[in-house]
C-alpha cells in the first residue's frame, strides 16, 4: 500500500521526494521485513506514509481535534495516551510501570511508546497517520525515527493558556486517573521543560503549524482544515 509515492503536495521539492523514498526503504527495512513478508504475515506497504504528530499541552484539544481531521481528510487515528492506557487495560507485563508513571504525569520510556505505535502503524491498512500525544520529549522523538525510520511532514502545536487547558481536564470527566488537579500540574511542569524544546525543534525546521487552541471546537477546527486541505489538493 505504501510503495507509490503519493504526490500529496505540489511544493514538494524533488530533494524532498528523494529524501521520502530513500526513508521509504528505511520504512519497510523496519517495519515489515523481507521475512515476515515473504511469510504473508504482513502486506507490503504501497504508499509513502504520511505522518502528523499533534502535540500541545493536557486539554489542550488534541483528541478533540483528531476525530475532526479523522472524518473530514481519512487519517487513522493513534493517539499514544490511548494505547498506553490500553496497555494498562490488558494487564500487560508493562501495565504497572505505565500506571504509576501517568498518575505520577511522567513520561513513559519511549522503547514501550514507540513499539505500540509502530504495531499500530503495521496493522493499518491507511498511510496517512495522526499521532497524538508524541513525541513528548525529545527521547520520545529520536526513538522514533530511530525504530520507525522516517520523519513527520507535518507537526501540528495545539496552543492553548495554561488556565483554559486545567479548566478544560478538570471538567473532562472520562474517569482518567490523571485528570486531577495535583498531577495536571505535574503534567504542566513537564509539557513545558521536556514537550516545548521538541515543539521548538519543528518549528526550527519549518514543518510546525501553530492552532490557536481557544473558541469552540469547530473555530479551532476551522484554522486546521486549511493545512491539511492544502496537501489534499494537490496532485
Ligand atoms: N475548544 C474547546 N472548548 C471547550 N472544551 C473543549 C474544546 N476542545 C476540547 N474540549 C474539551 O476539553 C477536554 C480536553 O480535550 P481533549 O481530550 O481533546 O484534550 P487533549 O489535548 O487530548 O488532552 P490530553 O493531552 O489530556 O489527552 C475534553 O473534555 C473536550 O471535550
Ligand atoms: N508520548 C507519550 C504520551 C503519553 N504518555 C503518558 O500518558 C499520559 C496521558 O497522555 P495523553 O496524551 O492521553 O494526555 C501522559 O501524561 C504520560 O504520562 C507518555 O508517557 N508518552
Ligand atoms: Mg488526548
Amino acid at each position: 500500500m505504501w510503495r507509490r509515492v503519493a504526490s500529496l503536495s505540489s511544493s514538494i521539492s524533488s530533494s524532498f521526494l528523494a529524501q521520502t523514498a530513500s526513508r521509504l526503504n528505511t520504512w519497510e527495512s523496519l517495519t515489515t521485513g523481507i521475512a515476515q513478508q515473504a511469510k504473508g504475515v504482513i502486506a507490503p506497504k504501497e504508499k509513502t506514509p504520511f505522518i502528523t504528530f499533534v502535540l500541545g499541552g493536557p486539554g489542550s484539544g488534541k483528541g478533540t481535534q483528531c476525530i475532526k481531521i479523522v472524518e473530514t481528510f481519512g487519517f487513522a487515528h493513534l493517539s499514544a495516551g490511548d494505547l498506553l492506557r490500553r496497555e494498562i487495560a490488558s494487564k500487560s507485563a508493562d501495565g504497572a510501570m505505565i500506571l504509576n508513571t501517568i498518575k505520577e504525569g511522567k513520561i513513559v520510556p519511549s522503547q514501550v511508546t514507540v513499539k505500540l505505535i509502530q504495531k499500530e502503524m503495521e496493522l493499518s491498512d491507511n498511510h496517512k497517520f495522526l499521532i497524538d500525544g508524541f513525541p513528548r520529549t525529545e527521547e520520545n522523538r529520536v526513538s522514533f525515527e530511530r525504530i520507525i525510520g522516517v520523519e513527520p511532514n507535518v507537526v501540528l502545536f495545539f496552543d492553548c493558556p495554561e488556565e483554559e487547558m486545567v479548566k478544560r481536564v478538570l471538567n473532562r470527566n472520562e474517569g482518567r486517573v490523571d485528570d486531577n488537579l495535583e498531577t495536571i500540574k505535574k503534567r504542566l511542569t513537564v509539557f513545558q521543560a521536556l514537550s516545548l524544546p521538541v515543539i521548538n525543534y519543528y518549528s526550527e525546521r519549518g514543518k510546525l503549524y501553530t492552532i490557536k487552541a481557544i473558541g469552540t471546537e469547530d473555530e479551532i477546527f476551522e484554522q486546521v482544515r486549511p493545512i491539511f486541505a492544502a496537501f489534499e489538493t494537490v496532485g
